[in-house]
């Protein structure tokens, strides 16, 4: 890790985190998994969940009636402690709220006719990727880090290479069913109570308690035949990254890695059922291959080292669609340095990763405060016309590597995201996780620019990160219409919930 530490013992702590991981995290993350894996097998084979939700949801109704039933001087929020979640930081507002235990955790019911897939809240994207598998299906857009739930990425945002197709995770939801702050439970789409169904994606919980979502599905293949092209000149990335994200017939999966400010790796993909003649099988989800971004990255040297043809490779489903997870996209080489090692891989690598709930659980305050001082982890959404005027702002600002792009396409619907004008609009994700090393980097400085410069470019922030946005800012981020009118027409809503900002804004956030 290139973090500067002040003082000897920081110094230990940061270097030596990886110490922990191995000896502790790692086997308690083992356990863990196989345990879960092993519940989650057994519900869905005994086919009890349908049975169960009812009652589930009926206990969330009680307590929100107790909570009713009493002085409610306090706020509402879910019971899910804050270190099991993906977000970056720890809510204080946990402490103070009533906690209200919403322990929905299974896949309900998968509707081959009507291509959908019902499930509950803490449903994770591994599990439905597991789940949906074997059925032949696949959601429509699956957030990669195999961790995230459904109801934080419906109650957030979820975005993948897919996106540019399909939209944002809320845009291939068809219903909620709520516990509202009045205790009463209702379902809400585009047909019914449509007002608050477009409220409810990035309204963080501030609605209502989710208790099960209906999500499409489309049908899956066994591969995806994965083509890298490298680029050494950002403005052709640029163009050849928007072409295909805007093509009337694109690619199923778009995607892009930066390793420089000019040079990178577009990488377009389709579902095929056979593996061609033009490309192989690259298996990147099994425990001792190389990191797939230190794959894509010995394309890139292959190319600048003058061989030019396109690589293409046929990839297994479920390991493209988790190919990040492994090394938490670039995360884990801060954390566990040896990690890619071939010897740590064949030895160790299935053990990995470590559970990101458990590595903020133990995360020392040393590192916190070294994460707060020399690291930037931001998601910024930008209209995709300003890619290349955003990694050049990005360039100065942080100067961090590599940078993710991801194309998304923002339906014109009502709710939190404004879009120009027509049916859609075209935006990219260009995420940052690492180290800056921009001359004059400062956290909340650099960041505060990086925000105005979004908010001026028509964007927005994702907010499992942290935003160092004012209220009147975060306003002006995000559309507040319907949102406000919406938590006004709703019974107790506002003496249950706090606005978004009261949730998400760095102030409540440790
Ligand atoms: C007890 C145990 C023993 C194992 N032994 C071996 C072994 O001998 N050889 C071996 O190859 N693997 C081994 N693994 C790892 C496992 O086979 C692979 O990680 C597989 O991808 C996990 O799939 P899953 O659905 O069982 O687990 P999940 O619970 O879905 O995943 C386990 C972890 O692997 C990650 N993961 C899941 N699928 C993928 C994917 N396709 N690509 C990238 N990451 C993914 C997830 O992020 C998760 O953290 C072992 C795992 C366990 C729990
Ligand atoms: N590829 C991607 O798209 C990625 C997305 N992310 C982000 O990660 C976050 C998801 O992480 P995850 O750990 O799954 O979710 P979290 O537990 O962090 O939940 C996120 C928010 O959703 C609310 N929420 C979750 N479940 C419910 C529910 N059943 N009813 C009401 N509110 C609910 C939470 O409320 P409360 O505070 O009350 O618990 C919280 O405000 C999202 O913000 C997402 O944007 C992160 C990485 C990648
Ligand atoms: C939209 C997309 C694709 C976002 C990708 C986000 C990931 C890079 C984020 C999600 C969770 C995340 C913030 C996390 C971390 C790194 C960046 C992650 C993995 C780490 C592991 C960094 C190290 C920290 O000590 C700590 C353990 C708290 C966090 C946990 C969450």
């Amino acid at each position: 890790m290139t973090i500067q530490t002040d003082t000897f013992a920081e110094y230990v702590i940061v270097e030596y985190r990886w110490l922990i991981v191995i000896v502790a995290l790692l086997p308690i993350s083992l356990l863990w998994k196989v345990w879960s894996t092993f519940r989650n097998w057994l519900v869905f084979k005994l086919n009890s969940a349908p049975r169960m939700h009812d009652k589930k949801v009926k206990d969330v109704q009680r307590q929100v009636k107790e909570w009713l039933a009493g002085d409610r001087n306090t706020r509402l929020c879910t019971a899910r402690p804050t270190w099991q979640t993906m977000s970056f930081r720890h809510g204080l507002y946990k402490k103070t709220s009533t906690n209200i235990s919403v322990n929905l955790v299974d896949v309900l019911e998968v509707d081959t006719k009507n291509m959908t897939v019902r499930c509950e809240p803490l449903v994770t994207m591994g599990q439905l990727s597991r789940t949906l598998e074997p059925l032949g299906l696949a959601l429509a857009v699956v957030p990669e880090l195999d961790q995230l739930t459904v109801g934080g990425l419906v109650m957030g945002t979820g975005v993948e290479t897919s996106s540019h197709i399909h939209g944002l995770f809320q845009h291939i939801c068809l219903q909620y069913e709520l516990v509202m702050a009045d205790g009463s439970v209702i379902t809400c789409s585009k047909d019914e109570r449509a007002d608050l169904f477009y409220a409810v994606p990035w309204s963080y919980g501030t609605l209502g308690f989710l208790t099960s979502v209906v999500i499409k599905v489309v049908p899956a293949k066994k591969y995806v035949r994965l083509q890298y092209e490298s680029y050494t000149n950002l403005p052709e990335l640029a163009a050849r990254f928007s072409k295909e994200s805007l093509s009337k017939e694109p690619h199923q999966f778009v995607e892009a890695l930066l390793f420089t400010k000019d040079t990178g790796v577009v990488m377009t993909g389709d579902m095929v059922d056979e593996i061609g003649m033009d490309g192989k099988l690259n298996s990147i989800g099994k425990w001792y291959t190389e990191w797939f971004y230190k794959q894509v990255e010995r394309h890139l040297k292959r190319y600048t080292a003058g061989d030019r043809q396109p690589v293409v490779e046929y990839i297994p489903l479920r390991d493209y669609y988790h190919r990040h997870t492994r090394s938490l996209f670039w995360e884990l080489q801060d954390i566990v340095p040896f990690g890619n090692n071939i010897i740590f891989r064949v030895l160790f690598g299935w053990l990995m990763p470590p559970e990101v709930s458990l590595l903020k659980l133990t995360q020392p305050k040393t590192v916190t405060k070294l994460y707060d001082r020399a690291h930037i982890i931001q998601d910024m959404l930008v209209p995709i016309d300003r890619l290349e005027k955003a990694v050049l702002k990005f360039h100065e600002e942080f100067e961090v590597y590599p940078i993710w792009l991801c194309p998304f396409k923002v339906l014109n619907q009502p709710g939190q995201l404004r879009v120009k004008s027509g049916d859609w609009q075209m935006f990219v994700d260009i995420g940052v996780y690492g180290v800056p090393k921009a001359k004059g980097y400062e956290t909340v400085a650099s960041t505060r620019r990086i925000e105005s410069f979004v908010v001026q470019n028509d964007g927005f922030q994702m907010l499992y990160a942290d935003t160092y946005t004012t209220l009147e800012e975060f306003r002006q981020m995000f559309d507040h219409t319907l949102y406000d009118k919406v938590r006004d027409s709703l019974p107790f809503c506002k003496e249950a919930f706090p606005e978004i900002y009261g949730k998400v804004n760095r102030t409540v956030r440790k």
